[in-house]
């Protein structure tokens, strides 16, 4: 026996602990780690070859690859990935390696127990003909959908749950000079098609506001982009208003990359529910035929809201010139 009787000692190499901590740094971690030797250099290279190969850190059907060939070097924005809409974290959220979407939070699916309705019954071809209060029986209405849920017999393959299965179509993160990123087609969508939810931190008003103002500040030193979407939803009762803050800044998906057209771009935003989830899910679909190469865009909104708004570069026929902001 080697190493005076003892059990030989298992030798940790510097590339097997780095292989695995690198992954969770952040890019200044990782731009400084990399200049400290040769081997960590190219570990970090790595690592940034494999982020900017795929946003969707592997959770998604298909890689999201970021693509720029413009002047400056930057081979991808970090954040962290969720597929789907996330509390807020209120101090700074928890790190993440390449691979995982994993945020350690109560599913949001489960909240409230389903809002039976005597006598409604499931239509689709994959729940059970007894279930009774299931979404398929809803009616729709020009931007609120209903969709199969957790409360209902059907599993993910049911043919109501099509914003449910994650994105399956080919998109790719293109930069250009005037508006940083945009998500632009990698294949022909057909008008209709589901694209990708908003996802991102849930936010209260008051936290929604108080980031606002964060945002507003760091964009004048122009290093910053933000992705805090304002959703209101009005309730049946035509009174009442729902306003739902996602942010997608630190935490999100590849749609906090979707730039804003003044003419309505080729997205429509349409909100989702579904049964035993409290609150809807901000979801996109092609509301045109979209080919391949082509931007993924949609309205923020009224660009009369705030004329001091920033610059837009839409290049449509109808742009104003400013780039809609909420008020907050
Ligand atoms: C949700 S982010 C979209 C992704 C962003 N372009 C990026 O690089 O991360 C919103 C920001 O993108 C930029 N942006 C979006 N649409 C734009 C437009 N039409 N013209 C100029 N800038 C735009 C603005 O800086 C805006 O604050």
């Amino acid at each position: 026996m080697s190493n005076n009787g003892k059990r030989p000692r298992r030798v940790v190499q510097l590339s097997d602990t780095a292989t695995y901590v690198l992954p969770y740094l952040y890019p200044a971690e990782l731009s400084a780690i990399s200049l400290t030797c040769k081997t960590l250099h190219l570990i970090a290279k790595s690592v940034t070859a494999a982020r900017s190969s795929d946003a969707c850190r592997n959770t998604e059907k298909v890689p999201i690859p970021f693509i720029n060939s413009t002047a400056d070097s930057h081979p991808y924005t970090y954040f962290i990935y969720t597929p789907t809409q996330v509390l807020s974290f209120s101090d700074a959220p928890p790190r993440q390696p390449w691979g995982s979407s994993s945020l350690e939070q109560p599913d949001l699916g489960l909240i409230l127990p389903p809002t039976l309705e005597d006598g409604s019954r499931c239509e689709c071809e994959r729940c059970d003909s007894e279930s009774v209060g299931c979404p398929c029986s809803r009616q729709n209405f020009p931007g609120l959908i209903w969709e199969c849920g957790s409360g209902c017999m059907c599993d993910l393959g049911c043919a109501n749950r099509v914003s449910q299965r994650g994105i399956s179509i080919r998109l790719k993160i293109v930069r250009s000079q005037r508006k940083g990123w945009g998500l632009h087609a990698d294949q022909f969508i057909p008008s209709g098609e589901f694209i990708c939810e908003y996802a991102g931190e849930l936010l209260t008003t008051k936290e929604a506001r108080k980031r606002q103002q964060t945002y507003d500040k760091l964009k004048s030193t122009n290093k910053h982009t933000s992705a805090l979407l304002v959703v209101r939803e009005h309730l049946p009762s035509g009174n009442t208003c729902m306003r739902i803050n996602i942010d997608a800044t630190r935490i999100g998906n590849v749609a906090r990359f979707i730039n804003h057209s003044c003419d309505g771009g080729n997205l429509s935003t349409v909100l989702v529910r579904s049964s035993s989830a409290l609150l809807p899910r901000v979801c996109f679909f092609a509301s045109q035929d979209i080919l391949k190469d082509q931007e993924l865009t949609f309205s923020y909104g009224d660009s009369g809201l705030n004329p001091n708004g920033s610059k837009c570069f839409c290049g449509t026929g109808c742009c104003t010139g400013i780039m809609p902001s909420e008020l907050t």
